[in-house]
């Protein structure tokens, strides 16, 4: 007896065929991240490779969006890349992620599986503080924390403040693609890595500008815009010492370098009151969804 083909057979063997070909493109494109990951590792630097770009991840994922159509749901391949995206970091070298979850506020462990995907290693600790030392002593690569809150009084990001080139910065902001059904929190957090902050066309520096002495918010604000540094929220820490600095964290609505002549400008506008300004990273905008 033959068996006569139904339009439901006719349709999953076309399902299967297009499976065949996005897994076939799948192994193709976790070859060339494989020659990626070399070409890091012999840019002659001697320095060990850092392999994780998040300023080409969130290119790569706002192209896709610009150019998606159609029904299949916009966030849900964000989060196919996501996942994609750091396993095949993960094929280049050794990737770990140390979150800020402690046993009651959970709620930035769905935020980091969500954008690193559910099988790299990851460890909850309590403090942010922990987060960054997991960082710069190297036992992570990326640290999630609290974005920053304006009453927060033992901030996290104090210890980011250095002029030293290897040393942690801000690289990325979650979400990224959007919330979903992620539990808890509805902060954003950072990601925290040893990398650098890169452009994107849409993207956010933080600025750490240390003072000693007196300077108003409202001065500060006049002064960075005078130099073409955009403020969009501040963060202050005042030190428990009377007579030591304070540090204000200044998000800017652009990318800014360390060697960016607004930086310079800054330094010589503030001429009179001793201050030290920093970035400390930044972050490509994140996706925006109706
Ligand atoms: C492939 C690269 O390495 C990593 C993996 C990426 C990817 O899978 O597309 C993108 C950026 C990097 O975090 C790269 O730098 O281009």
């Amino acid at each position: 007896m033959t068996q006569t083909s139904t339009p439901l057979d006719d349709l999953r063997r076309e399902i299967d065929q297009i499976d065949d070909a996005i897994h076939d493109l799948l192994m193709r494109r976790a070859a060339v991240v494989e020659r990626i990951g070399l070409a890091k590792g012999a840019d002659g630097s001697g320095a060990p490779p850092v392999f994780l770009r998040p300023a080409r991840e969130a290119t790569i994922l706002r192209r896709l969006m610009a150019r998606h159509a159609g029904s299949f749901p916009a966030q849900a391949i964000v989060r196919m890349w996501r996942e994609m995206i750091t396993a095949l970091t993960r094929l280049q070298g050794p990737f770990a992620v140390a979150v800020y979850a402690p046993e009651d506020r959970r709620g930035f462990w769905d935020v980091a599986r969500d954008h690193f995907g559910s099988f790299v290693p990851m460890t909850a600790v309590n403090t942010p503080a922990a987060a960054l030392r997991a960082v710069s002593e190297g036992t992570a690569t990326v640290g999630i924390v609290p974005y920053p809150a304006e009453d927060d009084s033992d901030p996290w990001w104090r210890f980011l403040v250095s002029a030293d080139a290897r040393r942690p910065q801000i690289v990325a902001r979650l979400p990224f693609g959007g919330r979903g059904n992620g539990r808890g929190e509805d902060r954003d957090a950072l990601a925290i890595a040893m990398v650098p902050h890169e452009p994107t066309g849409d993207d956010r520096t933080l600025l750490s500008i240390e003072i000693l002495g007196d300077l108003s918010r409202g001065r500060l604000k006049d002064m960075l815009e005078a130099c073409g540094l955009p403020p969009v929220s501040f963060c202050t820490w005042h030190s428990k010492d009377a007579a030591g600095p304070s540090i204000h964290l200044v998000e800017i609505a652009d990318f800014v370098d360390p060697a960016d002549p607004r930086m310079t400008a800054l330094r010589e506008r503030s001429g009179e009151i001793p201050v030290r300004v920093n970035t400390v990273g930044g972050y490509a905008v994140p996706l925006q969804f109706a």
